[in-house]
């Protein structure tokens, strides 16, 4: 206050004989002032550009960072275009199943993913399709699989369901009535390799696309793919819904756990509608090379040996292999009946569903009997290395109590281990070929 004043004397002498000096005095100082204030105001100028430059970055490193790390491979008019088209449902007017559901699948490149995909697309369903077609078994195979859906007009999206603005983006084309989720770190034993990829799909991706359903407006009902690993050390049999699952045996089986929890909180938070199924060892024709059938068929038809794990005491393991038209079964049942959920912008208006249910076949089959009925299709005897089974996640047994899925999904399994292997042979042979110099296949079964 005190330089105020005395500045004031400065500027405003009393008296005039000095005004001269004085005045000049004074202006130099004035000018001097005058360049001090130019400076602080240039350097907040300077720094308020450097702030507004920060924050203008910031703003668009979270707006972008996604398509920083996942390159865009999609996105303009035409791209669009193809969206909607896939989206459309082109159910006959006045079918007796309705209008049709406009379906995003994720994994769509996947085994499941592919046949859930082609098989709504027939029954005249909307599909869109997202893969981020990675590298965990050949991409090859996954690219065969985009190609047969494409040729029935199902279009896929290369994308990671990490990419939330990819996710935004196909929401804000798209009012995608249902999610069918399957996109997945699959395969226990791999967990122990590669934990990471485990968390960045199975946790980080779900939430992912949770959080891109929950803002989507309408908001569509999920179906999701759990496992029947979260039922881990558990030894009740068969396996049910009501059984606890608080004792995973890999990490695999502990992301899926946790995808239940996840889900359940958005169902109850935002009011998104949830079911979850619980997938017993699903094999069948353009399934997946890491699984044992697969790899067991390679070996055995290429001359190389196949490693069989057996449990404590020599007990022999087993699981309730699910054939893939079964399950495709109970995933289109489970969209057909989801109901909806009940949020808009991100809020919930009203209690949705959360439900759970195992798909299974119900009659478990040792892995000695899997092989036996593959030498048979294959006429070639397997070259076996019975092991013990190693301490790598693996659960001795799967078994699947299904009365919930029945009674709820009219889910009825229909395909024995026989007829499934069948089907799987007769589709490995004619997709990889097959060199009859070499084995001779068995015609008579297939
Ligand atoms: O039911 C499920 O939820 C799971 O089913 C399979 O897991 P898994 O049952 O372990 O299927 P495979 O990897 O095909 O193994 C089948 C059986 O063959 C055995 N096996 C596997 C590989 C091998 O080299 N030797 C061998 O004896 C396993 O121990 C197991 O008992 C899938 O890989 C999982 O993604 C899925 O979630």
């Amino acid at each position: 206050m005190r330089v105020v004043v005395e500045e004031e004397e400065e500027e405003y002498p009393s008296t005039p004989g000095k005004v001269k000096v004085e005045r000049s005095a004074a202006m130099s100082r004035q000018l001097h002032r005058c360049f001090a204030s130019t400076g602080t105001l240039f350097l907040w100028a300077l720094f308020l550009v450097a702030t507004t430059a920060t924050y203008l970055s910031f703003r668009s490193f979270v707006d972008t960072s996604s398509s920083r790390y996942f390159p865009a491979s999609w996105g303009g008019l035409h791209w669009e275009r193809q969206i909607r088209a896939s989206a459309s449902p082109r159910r006959p007017p006045g079918s007796a199943e309705g209008a049709g559901l406009s379906v995003l699948v994720t994994g769509a490149a996947g085994f499941v993913g592919a046949h859930c995909s082609l098989a709504l697309r027939k029954r005249g369903d909307g599909v869109v399709g997202i893969d981020n077609f990675n590298s965990y078994y050949d991409p090859s195979l996954k690219k065969a699989r985009r190609a047969l859906l494409g040729s029935h007009g199902v279009f896929v999206v290369e994308g990671d369901i990490n990419d939330g603005r990819l996710l935004t983006k196909l929401f804000d084309v798209v009012p995608f009535t249902h999610v069918l989720h399957l996109a997945a770190q699959a395969g226990v034993r791999y967990a122990m390799e590669n934990p990471a990829s485990y968390v960045h799909s199975n946790i980080a991706g779900l939430v992912s696309l949770l959080e891109a359903c929950k803002d989507a407006d309408p908001q569509p009902a999920i179906v999701w793919a759990s496992s029947s690993s979260v039922y881990g050390l558990n030894d009740r049999v068969p396996f049910s819904e009501s059984h606890p699952t608080d004792q995973p045996a890999s990490l695999y089986a502990a992301t899926k756990k946790a995808g239940e929890e996840i889900t359940h909180t958005y169902n109850h938070i935002y009011g998104l509608s949830v079911t979850g199924l619980r997938f017993f060892t699903v094999y069948g024709p353009w399934g997946r090379p890491d699984m044992a059938y697969f790899s067991f068929t390679r070996n055995i038809l290429q001359g190389k040996p196949i490693t069989v794990y057996r449990g404590r005491d020599h007990v022999d393991l087993a699981r309730d292999f699910t054939y893939v038209d079964d399950i495709v079964r109970g995933c289109l049942a489970s969209l057909d009946t989801a109901g909806r959920s009940t949020g808009t912008g991100g809020k919930k208006r009203g209690p949705a569903p959360y439900r759970i249910f195992n798909l299974g076949n119900t009659s478990p089959v040792t892995v000695p009997t899997l092989v036996a009925i593959l030498e048979r299709y294959l006429r070639v005897n397997a070259m076996k290395h019975v092991v013990e089974m190693p301490g790598n996640g693996d659960v001795p047994f799967t078994h699947a109590n299904i009365s919930l899925a029945r009674e709820q999904l009219g889910y009825k399994p229909a395909t024995s281990l026989e007829m499934g292997l069948k089907k799987f042979v007769r589709w490995y042979l004619s997709y990889y070929g097959y060199n009859r110099g070499t084995h001779e296949f068995n015609d008579h079964y297939l």
